[in-house]
């Protein structure tokens, strides 16, 4: 009988895996998965405590959906990657695996690992790799001149046009083998990882991502374009941190937005377009770090950036991470990331503006603490969301584009709604003067426990434009 082993990596679930998928059919195959945790590499990816407990609960959840249809999950630790390999062939050897099934990631330390476990199973053990965490693989979408695209827009068009040629079809769960009902589920021990709590915002398990997806899909979405940037309002779809570790499959969101939304692809100034097109920029950022991976090693794509002089100013970096800058929009967004790991886009965009251009600070400390909190910690989307807010990327923000944090939270939340649900100290503040509450607390004599701006919005910004305008001109 021959033996097939499916890698679990980042694709943390049964239905629509294409790993599993092809690993299970032949019937005749024993299939064994294994699951290798590597807290060491971990750290040195600055994985947030709550994603690790994330893919934890998950990973135990997998082991009863396998065991379910009598494949038995394998776990075990290893310091980083290169270890992984070493163990994974002795592990290969040991249980007389014949054929192995991967997902890809597209980071460089994975693909770095993944040549490396190929060259080192391969007189024995034929490798399989499949790409699965994206709608297209990157490299397959590219100009006329096979590069890929450096702007969004184009890249987006010729991006869809290929989606319609493409089977995005979405594989179903494997059956159950013979064996099923008779594996022996080990206790999983939890990774030597710091964990922490990820609260109830986000409930265990492929079903209830796959609810989420729907319920989005036939109530929610159609306002997306509305609701999109208001943070008081559940206006997205909140899937995050499930595509992020791969309980949800980016072609199960594509295809059940085209079973609630038929008119997706034509409706191009409907909600579904507008929630198509943010899966297209995941797909842009996945696509641009292995065109460019110096993106994985924290490097900007435009390279004169790196001649910004920041400011070393460790008192303000610790009054953003705490969410007491001052600024009630920037504190509210920071103090929901740090209590629940997620924070809605538009602060997102708001917070990284805040950091970089108001406080002139490098964005690689933003990136670095945003891995560090986030549930849905992903190094493409935030390494290209950072360097979008930053100026540094491609398809960025200009340099001179700065975000005025006081204007923003006017626009978006107007009324104080948000602010009020995460800085308590503002609860007595009137809704006109939300944004600004030191003005009124001045006009009316009261006492804010609440800290002044860390720095002045409109000096700030001669500053940050001057020191980027510095920058260019030194490398002209
Ligand atoms: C500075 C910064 C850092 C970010 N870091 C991350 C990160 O680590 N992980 C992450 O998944 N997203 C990141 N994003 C992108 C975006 O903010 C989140 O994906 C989004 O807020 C998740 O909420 P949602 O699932 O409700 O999104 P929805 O609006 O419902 O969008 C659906 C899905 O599309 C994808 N998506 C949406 N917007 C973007 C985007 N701008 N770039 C890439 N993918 C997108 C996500 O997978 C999201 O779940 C970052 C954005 C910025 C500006």
């Amino acid at each position: 009988m021959t033996t097939h082993l499916v890698w679990f990596r980042n694709d943390l679930r049964i239905t629509d895996n294409r790993a599993l998928h092809a690993a299970c059919e032949d019937p005749q195959a024993h299939v064994i998965a294994l699951f290798i945790a590597t807290p060491e590499q971990w750290k040195q990816h600055e994985m947030a405590p709550r994603q690790a407990m994330f893919i934890y609960q998950h990973l135990q959840s997998l082991q009863h959906a396998l065991a379910e249809r009598g494949i038995g999950l394998h776990y075990h630790q290893c310091d980083d990657f290169a270890d992984s390999v070493d163990w994974l062939k002795e592990f290969c050897k040991a249980e007389k695996v014949d054929a192995l099934f991967y997902n890809k990631q597209y980071e460089i330390n994975e693909r770095q690992r993944d040549v490396a476990l190929e060259k080192a199973v391969s007189e024995s053990v034929i490798c399989h790799a499949f790409d699965d965490s994206l709608l297209l693989p990157p490299g397959s979408v590219t100009t006329g001149n096979n590069e890929m695209y450096k702007v969004y827009t184009p890249f987006r068009r010729a991006f869809l046009s290929r989606l319609t040629e493409s089977d995005s079809r979405s594989l179903p769960a494997p059956p159950a083998r013979e064996n099923a009902g008779k594996v022996v589920m080990h206790r999983l021990m939890p990774f030597d990882y710091p964990l922490a709590d990820i609260g109830e915002n986000f409930a265990i398990g492929e079903e209830a991502a796959r609810n989420q997806l729907r319920s989005f899909c036939r109530e929610q979405v159609q306002d997306y374009l509305v609701q999109r940037d208001l943070p008081a309002v559940d206006g997205t779809s909140s899937l995050s941190p499930y595509l992020a570790i791969g309980v949800l499959s980016p072609r199960q969101c594509l295809n059940r937005l085209r079973t609630e939304c038929p008119d997706v692809l034509e409706k191009t100034d409907g909600g579904a377009f507008g929630w198509l097109n943010e899966l297209v920029w995941r797909e842009f950022y996945r696509h641009l770090i292995v065109a460019w991976p110096k993106l994985c090693k924290h490097q900007p794509f435009v390279e004169w950036t790196d001649n910004v002089r920041w400011r070393h100013a460790p008192e303000d970096l610790q009054a953003w991470k705490d969410g007491k800058t001052g600024y009630p929009i920037v504190d509210a967004a920071m103090r929901q990331l740090n209590a629940t790991g997620w924070m809605h886009n538009r602060l997102r965009m708001i917070v990284a503006s805040f950091l970089v251009k108001d406080l002139l600070i490098n964005w690689r400390e933003g990136e670095r603490y945003f891995m560090s909190q986030l549930l849905d910690g992903d190094l493409a989307a935030n390494n290209g969301g950072w360097q979008w807010g930053a100026s540094t990327g491609t398809d960025a923000a200009p340099y001179f584009r700065i975000f005025n944090p006081t204007t923003q939270g006017e626009r978006f939340d107007k009324a104080g709604r948000f602010i009020k649900a995460w800085v308590p100290e503002l609860a007595d503040v009137p809704e006109r003067d939300i944004h600004q509450p030191h003005r009124w607390a001045e006009k009316h004599h009261r006492v804010l426990d609440y800290p002044l701006p860390v720095i002045d919005h409109a000096r700030a910004r001669k500053d940050t434009l001057a020191a980027f305008e510095a920058a260019k001109n030194r490398s002209d």
